[in-house]
């Protein structure tokens, strides 16, 4: 008779240790069940791992789920898990039928991953046993401390239990208690305990594979020859006494009383199951762990080449209790040896589930492989071109990450992935794009209403975390026919206002005040004015129905929202940051008012919400990559992270710059974003540079992409993402926001808060109150003073740039401030004036001026909106800014309603307030103040900062 058929007769079930898809589709596991009697079947994530994983076996099924929609990484293994579980289950059904249920059980193991979460183990298990739904299924857990209140509250419920990772007979004394106790538990409560099994997944080979290394060891290090032979009797057999001994703990627990009253009632005994049976020492039989564990009510689990030897040379006796005294005896002396066998069998569990967590990742890895590589160009490509030296620091740190499960933890809200603050509170943008998904209809619910009241134009009033992602959409789509124009007010410009005022039939518009805390400055007064405006447009009673609030519950705004009776007020998540705020009301609700699909933007985000998940491992996830790259360049110093975004995605640049600027740069580190600074030749950049260059398909620039070659063959990291079309833009938005909280944690910051731009706005409310109590902001002694402007700076910097040369000229004083940069320094430009073209292009022109000549990074920038992004950083960052602030004398105030302060008064006291504190911080700051026509001010100052470059 076959050897294998034959264990049945000494009362020992055989289950295969393997299972794949095309095994069983071929028939082969009916022709075991068949020929060999199999009667059950094991699955772990390492068989996985080797099925779907390492082979294309399953490439046609992943393709077929995901043409119906795509899937979660994790979702898709587990869909083609559970459907081979089910096909398996199917096979072994008659078995489970004629031996009514007695055996004929497949198992299927929740994710290693949780292996030290007791409530999240029962949630999966259950969800697992649901989705299977065949009764001939266990659900593997393994025998963590935290697994054994879950084994036993599941059983307590009927769901049938594999107990996996059991070394040691103490704990397997556990295992079979919380069983019997979660068994007792399901019969007090009216459940049929025929209906439950179990068995207890005792390791075998593993054991003597870590006792023989310690045993080598001694032997090696003993002299006494008696010893070394003492010694080597002992190897290859504590596995094997081990499982025996636990198998009378068996005997004993499952004749006890307790165990005789379940029984009464129909209970079946929790079998121990022989797993780890594939001999690991060429020295030893390949059937080992077969033929010395025969016993009755037993399962050993045997892998397909261990099955087929034993087919073929296995030899049958009852083992199993042979030789018990030696066995004890094998292990005294085991412990007299001085190797105990509880430290090895504690970190064999410990080495189990890493074991099974490195399978898991490789087997993740290849389905985030397979799905990214059938979803093609559904996902943004992203490629990272990166020297030798800085791929391997990435793939190194990558792999740490892997290991320590970081990512996993990062969206569980573990604050220690950062600093340990208080970053748990701010990781809502996780998953806002799924929740916002969930509200589409509500949103375009709201998009009909806005539609049906032909606005021409809708108009978004906030700053930084509430304006840049409008603006990218904005700028980024086509208006939409038959809903209003976009537009987004972010400054307290009184010449920005007004032009905006006239682009707009305010009679026709509908206003949306957006501002998370509520409090800020800048959408307040902008608020106060429009509603004014409106009022005497359409009647003050109606004017509170053209305007809608976005802000988080309860605050000031959401209150006066109320109060003037606005058309609506949309809540944002407290546990979202401003500029991690795109992908919810606060980008969504802008969205949906110009008519853009927030249902497309978001189905289209959640790809990249999925591609970047918990558990698609450091190497395949873009959003860490890129995160990994930027932080780890930043740390070296290539920190100027320099956006280059295609015409059709321009101002995409100015929400990733708040995103990085604010996040990153604080306590002295962090990354400097330059945005919308053209490519050069590669000679004028310095070593500081990491370039990411976004677009959309097609865009290509020859001249451009040339100078992008030229650079990556001068070894600068350079980052190259390609969009589908702008309707990915909401990918994008999630890449970034990833990335940046994995630089962040790169650079051992906090990526979630911005000390720095309180302090900026304490010193403008300083200088606001003065002017309300006294009518004019404090004096100020400009260090010169001509007809056509004025500089100021603070004492320190006055005394270095005179020292430099600056005397009663100005290009004299640029010349002194540029030549403080060294290499690795950056020159910021910042403009409080209207943001237009015009001016747009003078800063250009400048910063590109100072840019060639000075061979460092620059930022052209306006204020007070960059005081909501990068601003952050210019203060808070790494001192290595050179900032030339540009005030102006407006040329005409614009009052705001019931306040005595003005739109002027209070740019001036932001400008000034921005100033003072990045002087207090020892920033290299000069001011310089254009009196008269801005117009020629500006043109004059480019003469003069090209005088000074020269
Ligand atoms: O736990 C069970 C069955 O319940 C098995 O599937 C178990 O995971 C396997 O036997 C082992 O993982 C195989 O271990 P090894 O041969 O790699 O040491
Ligand atoms: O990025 C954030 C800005 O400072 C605006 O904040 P807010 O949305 O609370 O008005």
């Amino acid at each position: 008779m076959n050897p294998v058929r034959e264990l049945q007769n000494h009362g020992q079930a055989v289950w295969l240790d393997f299972l794949a898809r095309g095994f069983i589709a071929r028939g082969d596991l009916k022709h075991l069940v068949d020929n060999d009697g199999v009667r059950g079947v094991t699955s772990n994530p390492s068989i996985f791992e080797k099925a779907i994983g390492s082979s294309d076996e399953y490439d046609s099924a992943i393709a077929r789920i995901l043409d119906k929609g795509d899937r979660s990484v994790a979702g898709l293994y587990e869909q083609l898990a559970v459907e081979d579980i089910q096909h398996a289950a199917d096979v072994l059904r008659p078995v489970y039928d004629r031996l009514h249920g007695a055996d004929g059980f497949v198992s299927l193991e929740v994710s290693p991953y949780l292996a030290n979460d007791t409530k999240a183990t029962i949630v999966e298990a259950k969800r697992l046993w649901k989705s299977v739904d065949r009764k001939n299924l266990m659900i593997k857990v393994p025998a963590t401390p935290e697994g054994l209140p879950a084994i036993r509250h599941l059983i307590s419920e009927g769901i049938s239990i594999n107990i996996t990772l059991l070394f040691s007979q103490k704990v397997y004394v556990e295992v079979a208690e919380a069983f019997l106790s979660g068994l007792q538990e399901y019969v007090r409560h009216g459940g049929d305990p025929s209906h439950v099994a179990s068995v207890a997944s005792f390791f075998v080979s593993r054991i003597d594979t870590a006792v023989d290394k310690q045993l080598d060891e001694k032997i090696a290090q003993a002299n006494d020859p008696a010893e070394k032979a003492r010694l080597t009797t002992l190897k290859g057999r504590i596995a094997i006494a081990n499982a025996r001994l636990a198998y009378q703990d068996y005997k004993r627990l499952f004749s006890s009383d307790d165990w005789k009253r379940l029984e009464a009632q129909g209970a079946r005994p929790q079998r121990l199951l022989w797993a780890s049976t594939g001999t690991k020492n060429k020295d030893y039989s390949d059937v080992l762990y077969v033929e010395e564990l025969i016993g009755r009510d037993t399962v050993n689990t045997i892998p397909p080449a261990t099955l087929e030897a034993f087919r073929d040379h296995g030899r049958l006796r009852d083992s199993l209790q042979e030789n018990l005294d030696e066995a004890r005896q094998a292990l005294a002396s085991l412990a007299e040896a001085g190797i105990s066998l509880d430290a090895i069998t504690r970190d064999l569990v410990k080495q189990g589930v890493q074991l099974f967590d490195d399978a898991a990742d490789k087997l993740l890895g290849a389905v985030a492989r397979k799905r990214a590589k059938i979803l093609g160009s559904a996902i943004g490509q992203q490629t990272l071109s990166l020297d030798p030296a800085m791929a391997k620091s990435v793939a190194a740190q990558a792999e740490d990450w892997r290991a320590a499960g970081t990512i996993r933890k990062l969206w569980q809200h573990d604050k220690s992935v950062w600093t340990g603050a208080d970053e748990d509170k701010w990781l809502g943008w996780l998953a806002s794009p799924a929740a916002e998904f969930d509200r589409a209809a509500d949103y375009e619910d709201y998009a009909r209403r806005v539609k049906k009241q032909k606005f021409t134009d809708a108009v978004v009033l906030g700053m930084g975390g509430s304006s840049l992602g409008p603006e990218v959409l904005a700028t980024t789509f086509a208006k939409t026919a038959g809903f209003p124009k976009l537009h987004v007010l972010d400054s307290t410009d009184p010449a920005q206002i007004r032009a905006l005022e006239a682009a707009i039939d305010v009679a026709r518009t509908v206003f949306i005040v957006s501002s998370k805390s509520g409090g800020t400055t800048e959408p307040n007064a902008l608020k106060d004015y429009f509603h004014a405006r409106v009022a005497k447009a359409i009647g003050a009673d109606k004017a509170g129905h053209r305007f809608i609030a976005v802000t988080d519950p309860g605050s000031s705004l959401d209150k006066e929202a109320t109060k003037l009776g606005y058309a609506r007020t949309f809540h944002g998540d407290p546990a979202i940051g401003g500029r991690y705020s795109v992908l919810s009301p606060f980008g969504l609700v802008p969205a949906a008012t110009a008519g853009i699909n927030v249902t497309g933007l978001l189905r289209n985000a959640l790809a990249m919400v999925r591609s970047c998940g918990a558990e698609v491992p450091p190497h395949d996830n873009p959003g860490v990559q890129l995160g990994l790259a930027m932080g780890l360049a930043g740390r070296e110093g290539r920190d100027k992270v320099t956006i280059l975004s295609s015409r059709k995605i321009a101002d995409f640049g100015a929400w990733a710059e708040q995103l990085i600027a604010e996040s990153t740069g604080k306590e002295g580190k962090g990354l400097i974003p330059i945005d919308g600074e053209s490519l050069g030749d590669a000679s004028l950049y310095g070593n500081d540079r990491f370039f990411v260059d976004i677009r959309t398909a097609g865009e290509d620039d020859a001249a451009h992409d040339e100078k992008l070659r030229a650079l990556e063959n001068a070894g600068h990291p350079v980052v190259r993402i390609v969009m589908n079309s702008i309707d990915q833009i909401g990918q994008e938005f999630f890449r970034f926001e990833m990335a940046v909280a994995v630089a962040g944690a790169i650079l051992g910051i906090n990526p979630f808060d911005q000390p720095d731009v309180e302090a900026a706005k304490i010193r403008t409310r300083e200088l606001t109150a003065a002017f309300e109590k006294t009518g004019r902001l404090p004096n100020e002694e400009p260090a010169l003073s001509t007809a056509r402007f004025d500089l100021y700076t603070d004492d320190v910097n006055a005394r270095a740039l005179r020292e430099k040369g600056a005397d009663g000229d100005l290009s004299s004083w640029l010349k002194a401030h540029f030549a403080r940069t060294e290499p690795g320094d950056y020159v910021a430009l910042l403009a409080y004036i209207a943001r237009d073209d015009k001016h747009i292009s003078d800063l250009q022109r400048m910063r590109l001026a100072v840019r060639d000549r000075e061979k460092v990074a620059t930022c052209a920038e306006f204020g007070p909106r960059f005081q909501h992004s990068t601003g952050q950083a210019y203060k808070g960052g790494p001192d290595s800014g050179v900032f030339l602030q540009i005030t102006t004398d407006d040329a005409r105030d614009l009052t705001i309603p019931g306040r005595k302060i003005s739109f002027s008064v209070i740019k001036a006291a932001q400008a000034r307030g921005d100033f003072d504190v990045l002087t207090r911080r020892g920033r290299r700051a000069l001011r310089v103040h254009l009196k008269g026509d801005l117009r020629s001010g500006l043109s004059q100052l480019g003469d003069a900062i090209t005088g000074a470059l020269n």
